[in-house]
């Protein structure tokens, strides 16, 4: 028996870092939103009692060390699950860039493996077990936008955002998420505004979004890889209407209304980076399976 699940990306449309946790976590303030940007999942089952991985890119591991593999055994143990899974993973999304690329990898197979093995959980309890993997991979269990609390992993939904097209620039570097985090100074934090951030989601106010994305971890990489900063630069110089390092990067997404707009800042990034995606939103949490 097969089954194929999508995981898809995510953007942080703004991320503010609260304070730092006695646990050495911060506490954070996000909103995440799903971008139609997807690895793909298969999923088949195994007679004998083993998780396989299968995965053609070399900058992912095909062991306990994937986010996928982790998900698999941590239903299997916590449910005594007897049967056996493999799970080939067609990878689209960058690796270590900011896009939740492993954490949405390993939310995928909590969603798929509920299905195959049977196990009969909801979305949220699926979610919990998810913050045992990573952060992020609660968010990407529900998927569609979402104000992300705690360490990441208190996830409350949202309406999807005003629609637009997203443009997403990777330079060749990947980034250490524990590195940038460990070389925030929480005393100098510029804080977004995520209270209208929210508004404008609400209110389906594609200006104010703009106005008001922002990401505290921006700074702290543009400082480390200075092509962040030059992708910043080149996204406004195409026109984007608003610019904005995902996660704690180095991926840069430009936000855009009108079709022209997009293909100028796509061709124009395509010239300068080697990954670059023109996406949409994908927004609201039912266009997953
Ligand atoms: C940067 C973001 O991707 C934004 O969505 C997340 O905050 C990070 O999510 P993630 O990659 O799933 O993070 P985890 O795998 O849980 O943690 C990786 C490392 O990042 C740091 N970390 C992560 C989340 C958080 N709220 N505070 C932290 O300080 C910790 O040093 C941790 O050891
Ligand atoms: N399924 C997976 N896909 C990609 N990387 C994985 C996976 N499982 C484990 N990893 C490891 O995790 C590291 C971070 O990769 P990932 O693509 O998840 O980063 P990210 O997009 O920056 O994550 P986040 O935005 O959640 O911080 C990689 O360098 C890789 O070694």
């Amino acid at each position: 028996m097969k089954l194929l699940v999508k995981a898809p990306a995510k953007i942080n449309l703004s991320l503010d870092v609260l304070n730092k946790r006695p646990d050495g976590y911060h506490e954070v303030e996000m909103i995440m939103t799903t971008i139609d940007l997807a690895d793909r999942i298969e999923l088949s089952l195994e007679e004998n009692d083993i998780i396989k991985i299968i995965s053609l890119n070399r900058f992912v591991p095909d062991d306990q060390r994937n986010l996928a593999y982790q998900a698999a055994k941590l239903l299997k143990d916590k449910f005594h699950v007897q049967k056996g899974v493999s799970i080939k993973i067609e990878k689209n999304i960058p690796v270590a860039a900011g896009l939740a690329g492993g954490s949405s990898d390993a939310a995928a197979v909590l969603r798929g493996l509920n299905k195959l093995w049977d196990l009969g959980l909801n979305l949220d309890q699926l979610a919990e077990i998810g913050a045992e993997i990573g952060s992020d991979v609660s968010f990407c269990v529900y998927g569609g936008t979402a104000l992300a609390t705690g360490r990441g992993e208190m996830i409350k939904e949202l309406p999807a955002p005003p629609i637009c097209w997203v443009v997403l620039a990777k330079p060749f570097i990947g980034v250490s998420t524990a590195d940038i985090y460990k070389r925030l100074d929480v005393s100098k934090i510029n804080h977004p505004n995520t209270k209208s951030m929210i508004d404008s989601i609400f209110h389906g106010d594609y200006d104010q979004m703009c106005e008001n994305v922002g990401n505290v971890l921006e700074d702290v990489t543009l400082n480390l890889y200075e092509e962040v900063a030059q992708i910043k630069d080149q996204m406004s110089k195409f026109g984007a209407d608003a610019v904005l390092m995902s996660g704690s990067g180095p991926t840069v997404f430009g936000l855009m209304h009108h079709d022209s707009r997009m293909h100028r800042v796509y061709n124009g990034l395509r010239g300068f980076c080697d990954q670059v995606f023109a996406v949409r939103i994908i927004g609201n949490r039912h266009s997953l399976d």
